[in-house]
């Protein structure tokens, strides 16, 4: 069987030029092989295909989501994640969480977030002054971080929500041992790993200790003044089963999934919301702080609430950086695509990052033009920074309303300036500002 042409290095070579220096070696690998073409990774090693074109890339995000496993992409992250995560399964389970997840996530749901986003951004940046220096990314970690846990996890306990807090971010903090140990389950034996376990037992615990108090709750209650939801036996809803309402806990819990589901869930949407809504928003302040008329456009759809030109900023952001490179379908059966037969057991990955900086596709793809998703001539088909078919992103009408939130609320207040391009470095799972995208913040 011929797969794709690729590099014939070892595959420790490609795995590190993949993880480290991809930005430059895809588009080169696609120079010279095509817009398919095949890598070997570890652990493994694994085969994947990349994929850049669209109509290839079309085919596999409508794939059967048995036949192409997106569980089997995603096996890294179980360790954490657990058996149950919706990113972990396939077939009819995956369509049974994705159908519990869905009303958390559906318009009216996001627009029932917004307030709280609001609440929690104003705070944020009503703390910055002109003349101040910060750096977006630490900046956009701290108020994405406070946003999924009140959003997501609801803690009825602002005790709760304190011992959450550095247990979440140690998790999301993934240093290069501890991605190894994830890799490999046999590493897990060794110290820094066990720290990391004791971590993740302690996070578990104190999730057990809110699902514990969210079913033997009474209704209602006012939250305290930190926003947080009031204590055990107070904070519910209307649901009866002991869920506390407007939060996406609640709504699970409603949806009738059991603690062991939760749990997994909701480690899974903290894992997968918190670090690439945080990079996004740094790229989207960076290159808003680096063109003078754009951000001058923004400050002005700021002022008269024009939120589509906002939220193409932040579209036309992920488009130029892309925090995931690309998604993977590991193939339980043979599949045909874009005219190479590819066998089971292969891995199939759109190139998000390809495909979105391709000049055939983009006109002057390095540009940061958000306009191009206002007039209509930007090819759907070219965007795909939340990956797409059954396994599209849940949090991604979320995270463009926290996105308009964000920018609204410091364009107001300030004018963020950008000295110099930045470069992209890999941390943990997603691509973020090198320098951390600092600002100097100028008066409006
Ligand atoms: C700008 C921010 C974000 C980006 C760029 C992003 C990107 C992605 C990508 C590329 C995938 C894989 C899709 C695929 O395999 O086809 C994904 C999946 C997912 N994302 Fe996001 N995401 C973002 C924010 C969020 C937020 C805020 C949440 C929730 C709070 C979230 C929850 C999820 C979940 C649960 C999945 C797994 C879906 C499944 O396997 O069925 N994401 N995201």
């Amino acid at each position: 069987m011929t797969l794709p042409p690729g590099p014939r290095l070892p595959a420790t070579a490609q795995t590190l030029m993949t993880y480290g220096g991809r930005m430059r070696a895809f588009p080169r690998l696609r120079a010279r092989y095509g817009s398919t073409f095949t890598l070997r990774l570890l652990p493994g090693p694994q085969t994947v295909v990349l994929f850049s074109d669209p109509e290839d890339i079309r085919q596999i995000f409508a794939g059967d989501s048995w036949e192409f496993s997106g569980a089997g992409g995603n096996e890294v992250l179980r360790a954490a994640m657990g058996d149950q995560s919706v990113m972990l399964t396939d077939g009819q389970d995956h369509r049974a969480l994705r159908r519990a997840l869905m009303p958390a996530f559906s318009p009216r749901a996001v627009q029932g977030h917004r307030e709280t986003v609001r609440r929690l951004v104003a705070a944020e940046v009503s703390g910055w002054r002109p003349g101040d220096r910060i750096d977006a990314l630490d900046r956009m970690s701290a108020v994405t971080l406070d946003i999924m846990l009140h959003v997501v996890f609801g803690v009825t306990s602002a005790d709760r929500l304190e011992r959450l807090r550095p247990r979440v971010l140690r998790l999301v903090e993934v240093g290069p041992v501890v991605a190894l140990g994830w890799l490999y389950p046999r590493l897990r034996g060794i110290p820094p790993w066990r720290a990391e376990r004791r971590n993740l037992r302690q996070l578990d615990e104190i999730i057990a200790e809110e699902l514990a108090a969210r079913r033997t709750a009474a209704p209602s209650g006012a939250r305290p003044e930190d926003g947080s939801r009031p204590d055990a036996g107070s904070g519910v809803g209307d649901s009866g089963a002991g869920s506390s309402g407007d939060d996406v806990l609640s709504m699970l819990i409603d949806a009738g999934l059991d603690d062991a589901q939760l749990r997994d869930q909701l480690i899974t949407l903290v894992l997968a919301g918190y670090e690439t809504t945080a990079s996004a928003l740094a790229w989207t302040l960076h290159e808003l702080g680096r063109h003078d008329e754009v951000r001058r456009r923004a400050r002005h759809a700021a002022d008269v609430g024009d939120d589509d030109y906002l939220e193409a900023c932040l579209t036309e952001a992920i488009r130029r950086h892309p925090i995931i490179d690309f998604v993977a379908r590991t193939l339980r059966t043979e599949q045909h695509i874009g005219g190479w037969r590819i066998p089971a057991g292969v891995t199939v990955a759109p190139a998000i990052m390809l495909t979105q900086m391709d000049p055939q596709l983009v006109p002057d793809p390095e540009d940061f033009a958000p306009e191009r998703f206002l007039d209509g001539t930007h090819d759907p088909g070219a965007w795909i920074p939340f990956g797409g078919g059954v396994r599209r992103c849940l949090g991604a009408a979320f995270a463009q309303m926290e996105g308009v939130e964000v920018l609204r609320e410091v364009l107001r207040r300030v004018d963020p300036v950008a000295n110099r391009p930045a470069g992209t470095r890999l941390r943990n799972i997603t691509n973020v500002p090198r320098d951390g995208a600092p600002l100097r913040l100028r008066p409006r």
